[in-house]
């Protein structure tokens, strides 16, 4: 084991596995922050998906120092504390107090700040983060149902979350290449530094901070910075050849979608799939809380479905609608109970026969991994950036893609199933 990684979300958790198994390293993901002494599998790498991106802080905080220790204990030689690609937080946190916690239980003097994923359009510049061609909060992230995002500027938004001084190392740097980067790291340390915005705008930019991050015992960032680091271990001959999968051969039985997701992506691919004819079912929060739907109800109509096309489970919602329902619910309140409908439903449904299992959104994929109870995933081919079909290895038998909310192209929900054998 190399490479150990925590990551906030279980979308995030595949999708730097992804990168990782991609980049050439043997990698696995497991469910939930391990208990002490449990052993994690055998794998180069082993990217740990915890629901931490929006707990209670010291929760987030715990069970990030859970997997911590737990990766350290298998042999982790570095560890990488993977958040979202648009820096998903609130202004309490969780991403500075669970980086600070990491930090001071590593003594890393210094950690880079790079959530920065070309492939999906993050870019950063002068320190503040891009989503496609507008700043961060002028995306849509800025009515993300849990972490609105309402500022781009990284540095002020980690400040926000942590005493530590923050930093940046500038594009020119970056330009100049993994010693020029280097070197601005050790001024920046010894001038008391603690955490440093690296300015990312293409793949190239990524893997020059993967060699200057070489030996860094804790990095923060999004799956893009892991793109780097498998050459630090192969150059040190660390690392086995390998070739990623194109293909995944999926248990014989039905096929169906799971959204909780409210992003802009998701509904488009939606749309898409209602136009194609997929049988789709709309699940409203405020008629879950009356009692008037429930994971029964909803289980049974998807399980009634003809089984030429995958059925689809929705509760996603135009940014409109969602502010009136958390409005009359409470946001935190909407959000657990969409969750607990989506993680018992898909427990129904395993039951069911459904085999093949797509799911977006990250908060909504913890709440149905959880509801499977699935402990192990093996990663399988990419349907598009940052979302891999996965296989089950510990748990039921099925094969599931984590998406999350903001990736994949408009016809993702048409095209993944291609991937299956
Ligand atoms: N119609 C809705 N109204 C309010 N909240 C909703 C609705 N549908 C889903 N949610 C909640 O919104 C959150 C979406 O987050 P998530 O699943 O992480 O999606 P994404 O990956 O798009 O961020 C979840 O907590 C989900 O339960
Ligand atoms: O880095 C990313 O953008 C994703 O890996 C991620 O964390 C996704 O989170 P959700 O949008 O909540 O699924």
């Amino acid at each position: 084991m190399l490479l150990g990684v925590i990551a906030d979300d279980m979308t995030g958790a595949t999708d730097v596995a992804l990168m990782l198994n991609r980049a050439g390293m043997r990698t696995v993901q497991v469910i939930g922050a391990p208990k002490p002494g449990a052993v994690l599998p055998e794998a180069e790498a082993i990217v740990v998906a915890l629901k931490s991106r929006t707990n209670p802080v010291a929760e987030a905080v715990a069970d990030s120092l859970a997997a911590c220790e737990a990766l350290l204990a298998a042999g982790a030689k570095q560890i990488l504390f993977k958040y979202c690609s648009t820096f998903d937080s609130t202004a309490q946190g969780n991403i500075g107090p669970v980086a600070d916690a990491l930090a001071q239980r590593l003594g890393a003097r210094l950690a880079i700040i790079c959530p920065a994923f070309p492939a999906n359009g993050r870019s950063i510049y002068q320190g503040y983060l891009f989503v496609g061609a507008v700043p961060l909060h002028e995306s849509s992230m800025k009515d993300h149902p849990l972490t609105p995002m309402r500022d781009s500027n990284l540095m002020r938004l980690m400040a926000a979350q942590t005493k530590a001084p923050v930093g940046h190392v500038d594009y020119a740097t970056v330009l100049a290449g993994a010693d020029a980067v280097k070197a601005r790291f050790a001024k920046l340390e010894g001038e008391g530094v603690r955490y440093v915005v690296t300015d990312a705008l293409t793949n190239d930019d990524l893997l020059v901070l993967g060699a200057a991050v070489d030996g860094h015992v804790l990095l923060t960032g999004g799956s893009g910075i892991a793109m780097g680091l498998p050459q630090n271990f192969r150059k040190a001959g660390l690392l086995s050849e390998r070739t990623t999968p194109d293909s995944l051969s999926a248990p014989a039985g039905r096929a169906g979608i799971i959204s909780g997701s409210c992003s802009t992506a998701t509904r488009g691919q939606i749309k898409a799939a209602v136009e194609a004819g997929y049988p789709a079912l709309k699940v409203d929060p405020l008629a879950l809380v009356a009692g008037e739907q429930d994971a029964a109800g909803l289980a049974a109509w998807a399980l009634a479905q003809p089984q030429d096309k995958p059925f689809l489970l929705y509760s996603s919602d135009d940014p409109a609608e969602v502010a009136a329902i958390q409005q009359k619910l409470g946001r935190d309140e909407a959000g657990h109970t969409v969750e607990q409908a989506f993680a018992d439903t898909a427990r129904l449904l395993a039951e069911g026969g459904v085999s093949r299992l797509l799911v977006a959104g990250g908060e909504t994929s913890g709440a149905v991994v959880q509801g499977l109870g699935i402990r192990t995933l093996e990663i399988g081919p990419e349907i598009d950036p940052g979302v891999p079909w996965t296989r089950v290895v510990d748990g039921p038998e099925l094969v599931i893609a984590l998406k999350s909310g903001n990736f994949g192209t408009p016809d993702f929900f048409l095209k993944a199933w291609n991937l299956l054998r």
